[in-house]
C-alpha cells in the first residue's frame, strides 16, 4: 500500500548559530558555537515535517557552506514529488547531514499522516509497505542515556560527575585528552567519587597511538570501565582489532563512521565491539537503523548519540533510539542543555538518566521561529 501523504509544496530553511555556554572540550577541539539549518517541508495538504542539519567537519563530514550551497538544488527537485520518490532524492543529496534533515522532515510528515511516532515508523519492518490501519507502535517509550563530561581538570569533572548522579543518571561519559596520565587520574577519582555501581565510560577521540592504548587501557582495568570510545586513530581498523585482543575493557568505533560502507569495515575487520551511531553523520534514520540491525547480526552493540544539535536533532537520534530493540546501552542524547537554546516549541527533558518520546506524531517537536530568529 502506498501513501497518499500528499505533494510538497514548500521546503523551507533557517540558518542558526548558537553557543554553548559552558563549551565542550575534547581531544579533537572545544566546541564553543553550534551551527546549522533547520528545515521544513510542507506538503499541498499543509502537513508541515521539520528536520535538522548540523554538520561537524571537525568531527567528520562536510561543512555547513557545503550543504547550504546544496540546498536550494535539492528543495527544487522536492517540489511536487510525492512522498517515496521524495525519500529517494534525499537519501542522495551527497552530504550525509543534509540527507538526514530533509529525510527526518520527510519521516515527521508521514508519521503525522498516520498519527504514529516516528519510532513507530523506524521500527517497522519495511516502509516501502507501511500497513494502513495497523497500530503503529515504537519498541520502546524511554531511553536510557548518559551525561557526558568535557576533557578538563580533574576537580571540576569529578564535581560535575557528582552533580549529575545527583540529577539521576547513572551513566557518565568522561572526555579523555591526549595525556594518559591525566585521563587515568580523572577516571579513577570519578569512580572513587562515584561508587562501583555508576556505568564510567571515556572517549579518547582518536588521541592514543597503539602502546599509549594499551598502556592506558591495562591501567583502567580495575576502574570498571564500561567501554572505551575511539582510542585509535579512525583509519586504523588493524590496530582497533589487534588493540581489542589485549583488554578486558570493550572498545567502540565512533569517528571512523560515515555511512553504511564504513560500519560495515569495521564489523569485517572486527574492529569494535561497540558502534556509536551517530544519524546526523550516518546519512539519515534508515540507514542508521540498517546499521544498528547489521551490528548486532555480527554481535556488535550500538549507542545512538547526538552530535550536540539542537532540539529536532536530538528528538530525531531519540526516536531512532526508541525504534531500535538492540539498543541496551545507554546513549548519548542528553546534550540539549549544553545550547544556550534547543530552537524548538516543546522541551525535551532527561528525568532520572532517561528521555521520552513526546507521546506525539511524528517527531513531535516544532521549530521555535522567534528562536530560530534570535540566532539567526
Ligand atoms: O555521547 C554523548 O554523550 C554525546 C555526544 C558526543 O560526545 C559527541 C558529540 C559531537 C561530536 C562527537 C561526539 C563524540 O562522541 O565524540
Ligand atoms: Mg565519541
Amino acid at each position: 500500500m502506498q501513501m497518499e501523504i500528499g505533494e510538497i509544496g514548500a521546503v523551507r530553511w533557517y540558518v542558526y548559530r548558537v553557543p554553548l555556554p559552558g563549551q565542550l572540550s575534547s581531544a579533537h577541539e572545544t566546541l564553543a558555537i553550534r551551527a546549522g539549518v533547520m528545515v521544513e517541508i510542507e506538503t499541498r495538504s499543509g502537513l508541515v515535517g521539520c528536520g535538522e542539519c548540523a554538520p561537524l567537519p571537525a568531527f567528520r563530514g562536510g561543512s555547513l557552506e557545503d550543504v547550504l550551497a546544496l540546498l536550494p538544488a535539492v528543495a527544487q527537485q522536492l517540489y511536487n514529488q510525492t512522498f517515496y520518490s521524495a525519500l529517494a532524492l534525499v537519501q542522495q543529496t551527497g552530504e550525509l547531514a543534509l540527507s538526514f534533515a530533509l529525510e527526518a522532515a520527510l519521516l515527521d510528515l508521514a508519521g503525522q499522516y498516520y498519527h504514529c511516532s516516528v519510532a513507530a515508523l523506524l521500527a517497522l519492518p519495511d516502509l516501502s509497505a507501511i500497513p494502513l490501519n495497523a497500530e503503529h507502535r515504537p519498541i520502546r517509550d524511554v531511553v536510557a542515556v548518559n551525561t557526558v563530561i568535557g576533557s578538563q581538570e580533574v576537580g571540576i569533572a569529578v564535581r560535575q560527575a557528582e552533580v549529575a548522579v545527583a540529577a539521576g543518571f547513572t551513566c557518565v561519559k568522561l572526555k579523555v585528552g591526549r595525556d594518559t596520565q591525566l585521563a587515568l587520574e580523572v577516571a579513577r577519582s570519578i569512580r572513587e567519587a562515584l561508587g562501583p555501581a555508576i556505568h564510567l565510560r571515556l572517549d579518547a577521540n582518536e588521541a592514543w597511538n597503539f602502546e599509549q592504548a594499551r598502556a592506558f587501557l591495562r591501567a583502567c582495568e580495575p576502574l570498571k570501565i564500561q567501554y572505551v570510545e575511539q582510542p585509535l586513530p579512525r583509519d586504523d581498523l588493524a590496530g582497533m582489532a589487534l588493540l581489542r585482543k589485549c583488554t578486558t575493557i570493550p572498545l567502540a568505533a565512533d569517528e571512523v563512521l560515515s555511512d553504511l560502507a564504513s560500519a560495515r569495515c569495521v564489523l569485517t575487520a572486527q574492529a569494535a565491539d561497540i558502534l556509536i551511531v551517530k544519524p546526523q553523520l550516518t546519512g539519515g534514520l534508515l540507514l542508521a537503523r540498517q546499521m544498528i540491525h547489521e551490528a548486532s547480526v555480527q554481535g556488535v552493540r550500538c549507542v545512538v548519540t547526538s552530535t550536540i544539535e539542537a532540539g529536532v536533532g536530538v528528538m530525531s537520534a531519540l526516536q531512532l533510539a526508541a525504534a531500535s530493540p538492540e539498543i541496551q546501552l545507554e546513549c548519548g542524547l542528553a546534550t540539549l542543555q549544553m545550547l544556550a537554546d534547543d530552537l524548538i516549541v516543546e522541551t525535551i527533558p532527561v528525568k532520572h538518566g532517561h528521555m521520552a518520546l513526546p507521546g506525539q506524531a511524528g517527531l513531535g517537536v516544532h521549530l521555535d521561529k522567534a528562536a530560530l530568529a534570535k540566532y539567526q
